[in-house]
């Protein structure tokens, strides 16, 4: 594979179109669009970044692509080890590089589960050989996600895997003095502990969102207090301890105002949506297709639109996907036996462009730091820019995706790289095709494909 690549006349975060030379994993050149007899001096300026080598650059056509640094995704569920049927670190990732990303937060929900460094360099290694992004493995903050003991953090962050970030995910620590305690131990090496909130004791039996239409379809309603009830504390627990708290799939309008007021105290609480919050709402479960089961709920049209307004004004920093591969017997079933999840990765930038900036809430430097940028910060992935404006300039990592804007597919799981199939958007028409993938100037996805 050849080291010097031209991405032709591509647009950086939607701007003007450019000419980007990239050498030795990082942008060498920046140039106006260039075609006929100025290809050469593009390539004069590769050969000069790789040294003087001439060894043929790879041209990429760029025209009508927008360039966003490759996205970040803090929410993933790799299911390995445990779950091979459902997906793999290898599947996984190659779904990643396909819907743009160059980064995803394994969870630590697997069997066993990742609450030692052994467990975490298992998942990392997995991520190295496989090669189609970063695999940053988060570690559990309990012991087997049991709730009453804390893992081994300190082992997992000193671990070959550097855990930063640390969930319970799929479970809420619900033990303040222990949620207390996480906060305060990874203080140590600037860890983050990131909660799944939903007070169990308000959600014990509950199948979907509470309101009126759970009550017409007859199931057990999962509360918006019982989510928004943790924020809350946590929010307050963070800010006693001076630590990081990062709140996983916010669903209600109410945590979303909780947000805004813990942020407004100043205290370290970050928080990310899920591009199927953003889009779907609770009617949905009158079909009765598990599909549509997921944890927290989908929920109502007027939280939609917080979701929307708080990811726009930055109250909640970033997209997450939660993508929860489900195998058919666990989720082609009757609606209460189902596992609640979605797929998410292969389609989140599509539900992205279709919720935020066709509605005009986030333009595309917005839509690239709600995916890559802002993420990136939380996560402590240093491969991708950490402020837009740096993206594409000279000395910046090759860490990027190509996009076409206008192009429109219709979902089809049939065509994923995901060992599942539980996508909520199967017969939908969405904007947005992802065309190529660089990860530190190495191209993981070409043509819409995988390299
Ligand atoms: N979101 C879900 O509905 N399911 C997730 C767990 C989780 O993120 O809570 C899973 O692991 O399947
Ligand atoms: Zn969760």
């Amino acid at each position: 594979m050849t080291s010097v690549i031209v991405l032709r006349g591509v647009s950086p975060l939607g701007g003007d179109p450019r000419d980007l030379v990239i050498a030795g994993g990082r942008i060498a050149a920046v140039t106006p669009p260039g075609g006929g007899e100025h290809t050469s001096v593009v390539a004069d300026a590769a050969d000069g970044a790789a040294g003087g080598t001439r060894r043929g650059p790879l041209i990429v056509d760029g025209a009508g692509l927008i360039a966003l640094p490759g996205f970040v995704d803090l929410h993933t569920h790799l299911r390995e080890p445990g779950r091979e049927d459902a997906e793999t670190v290898e599947s996984g990732t190659r779904a990643a590089a396909l819907g743009g990303y160059t980064a995803v937060f394994a969870m630590a929900n697997t069997d066993p589960v990742a609450d030692t460094a052994g467990v975490v360099e298992q998942v990392w290694r997995l991520g190295q050989d496989a090669g189609h992004c970063e695999v940053r493995p988060v570690g559990a903050v309990t012991k087997g996600l049991a709730g009453s003991q804390l893992a081994e953090l300190g082992a997992m962050a000193t671990s070959a895997a550097a855990v930063r970030m640390f969930s319970d995910d799929g479970h809420c620590v619900s033990d303040a003095l222990l949620m207390r305690r996480a906060l305060e131990y990874v203080k140590a090496f600037d860890g983050v502990v990131a909660q799944h909130a939903e007070e169990p004791r308000l959600t014990a039996g509950a199948q979907m969102n509470e309101g009126a239409m759970a009550a017409c379809l007859g199931l057990p309603g999962w509360p918006a207090v019982a989510e928004e009830a943790i924020i809350a504390r946590d929010a307050l627990l963070a800010g006693h301890v001076d630590s990081r708290l990062h709140v996983c799939h916010v669903s209600t309008a109410g945590s979303v105002e909780i947000i805004r007021w813990a942020k407004a105290k100043g205290w370290r609480v970050t928080a990310e949506v899920t591009p199927h919050h953003l889009l779907l709402t609770e009617d949905l479960v009158a079909s009765y297709d598990p599909v549509y089961k997921v944890n927290p709920p989908l929920r109502t049209k007027a939280d939609t639109e917080a979701l929307r307004a708080g990811l726009a004004d930055g109250t909640i920093d970033c997209v997450a996907t939660d993508h929860a591969p489900h195998a058919p017997e666990d989720k082609e079933t009757e609606w209460a036996a189902a596992r609640p999840g979605m797929l998410g990765l292969e389609t989140a930038l599509s539900v992205v462009i279709e919720t935020m900036v066709t509605t005009g809430h986030l333009d595309w430097a917005g839509v690239a730091d709600r995916l890559a940028a802002a993420p990136a910060r939380i996560g402590g992935v240093t491969d991708t820019v950490l402020d837009v404006a740096q993206f594409a300039q000279v000395g910046t990592p090759a860490t990027l995706t190509l996009l076409d804007p206008r192009a429109q597919r219709v979902i089809d799981p049939a065509g994923f790289a995901s060992r599942s199939t539980n996508t909520p958007y199967r017969g939908r028409t969405l904007p947005g095709v992802i065309r190529a993938t660089f990860l530190r100037g190495r191209p993981t996805v070409l043509d819409g494909k995988i390299v």
